[in-house]
Formats: C-alpha cells, sequence, structure tokens
C-alpha cells in the first residue's frame, strides 16, 4: 500500500515546501486539481523537478479532450494523470490509449459513478480505480471515505480518497487498497511531517 499526498489550495512554493516535509513518508505526489487550474502546467513540472524520483499523479480531472489534456500532463512530467468516471467510455479508452503511449497511467476517478457505470469501467484493467468521496460532500454533509467496510477486487488497483484521516485507516480490512490519498490530513496540519509519519506508521 502507498501513500500519495494530495496538493491542493496551495502555491507551487508551499506545496514544494510541504511534499519537501513529508517525502519520507510518501509515496506519490499528486499535484491537485486546484493547482493545475490556477498554475497550469508549470505546477506539474516544477513538482517533478523538485522530486524527480517520485511518481508524479497530475489530477486533471478530465471529463472530455482526453489527448490533448492527458498528453499535457504526461509532457509536464506526470507518471500518472486522471479521468472522471462518468466521461463518455471513448474519453476513458483516449486517456488509457495515451497513457499506454508515453508508457504512463491513467486514474478512473469515481465520483458520483452509478453502479452501472463502475461496472461498465471495470473491464479497464490496466487503469488504477480512484474510490472517492468529493471535497464539496466532505464539506457539507460531513461525509468521508471510510475502509473499514471495502470490498475491492483484488485483481484491480485501487486508490481511495476523500477526507482519510489518521483516525479513519486504523480500522481497515482485507484487501487493502493499493493507493491511499491523503490530502488535508496532512496539509492542514501544524506539523505535516508528524501526521504523514503517523499514517507511515499504520501502514508499515
Ligand atoms: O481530489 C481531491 C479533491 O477533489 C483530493 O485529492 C482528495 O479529496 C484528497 O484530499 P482530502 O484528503 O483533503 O480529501
Amino acid at each position: 500500500m502507498k501513500t500519495q499526498l494530495a496538493l491542493d489550495r496551495l502555491t507551487i512554493e508551499d506545496a514544494i515546501r510541504l511534499a519537501r516535509k513529508t517525502e519520507k513518508y510518501i509515496d506519490l505526489i499528486e499535484v491537485g486539481t486546484s493547482l493545475i487550474k490556477e498554475f497550469g502546467m508549470t505546477s506539474i513540472s516544477r513538482l517533478k523537478e523538485a522530486f524527480p524520483d517520485k511518481e508524479i499523479v497530475g489530477d486533471i480531472k478530465t471529463i472530455d479532450n482526453a489527448i490533448y489534456e492527458f498528453d499535457l500532463c504526461f509532457n509536464a512530467g506526470s507518471d500518472i494523470a486522471t479521468v472522471m468516471g462518468v466521461s463518455p467510455l471513448p474519453t476513458i479508452e483516449a486517456c488509457l490509449n495515451s497513457a499506454a503511449k508515453h508508457g504512463k497511467l491513467a486514474m478512473i476517478d469515481l465520483l458520483n459513478t452509478s453502479p452501472t457505470q463502475r461496472d461498465a469501467l471495470l473491464k479497464y484493467k490496466d487503469a488504477i480505480f480512484c474510490d472517492h468521496i468529493s471535497k464539496d460532500e466532505q464539506e457539507m454533509s460531513g461525509k468521508k471515505k471510510s475502509i473499514d467496510r471495502v470490498n475491492y477486487d483484488p485483481s484491480l488497483k485501487w486508490a481511495v480518497a476523500g477526507g482519510i484521516t489518521v483516525d479513519s485507516i486504523k480500522r481497515m480490512i482485507e484487501p487493502r487498497p493499493h493507493i491511499l490519498i491523503v490530502g488535508s490530513a496532512i496539509t492542514n496540519a501544524e506539523q505535516p511531517e508528524k501526521v504523514a509519519e503517523a499514517f507511515r506508521k499504520i501502514i508499515g
């Protein structure tokens, strides 16, 4: 199981500072959608330059214009780029094709997908699937991703995201997701490195 640090609502310099403080305890660095929207592809290239040995996730949340957006992300230094699961299937397939062309990976964000849509997506076995509770749902209804009652297909690669805290992973059951995506629990902490270390201790 790997930890992905999600960097959102920060300047590029603060994102680099936070990643630097926690780099010992994290595996992947996510350039959050908010950074990409505010600073463009520079946010991805700057994080990749600062952390050439970490896997960089460009959370571009593509929903159309797949090849253009995915090529931008990979050319800027992303190792993984994200596409929304609610997109038309030709968009998902174009993202997977772009990822294969670059020798990189696509993550399909399952936010707001119906069970039927999820079933239709599970045939894309090269993708990473992200089970995700949105920031707005977290803030408006208090919902958080819990991972004590998951039932993932262990033959697929899974990530989980959405308000995950150290407390919420204490009751993890098997199979564990491949990637635990953590944002504000670390980025809003007074001592981000201590929280990142606490995640690492539980994950092992
Ligand atoms: O994709 C995202 C928001 O759309 C974030 O990366 C994800 O939600 C993780 O951040 P947090 O732990 O703060 O919820």
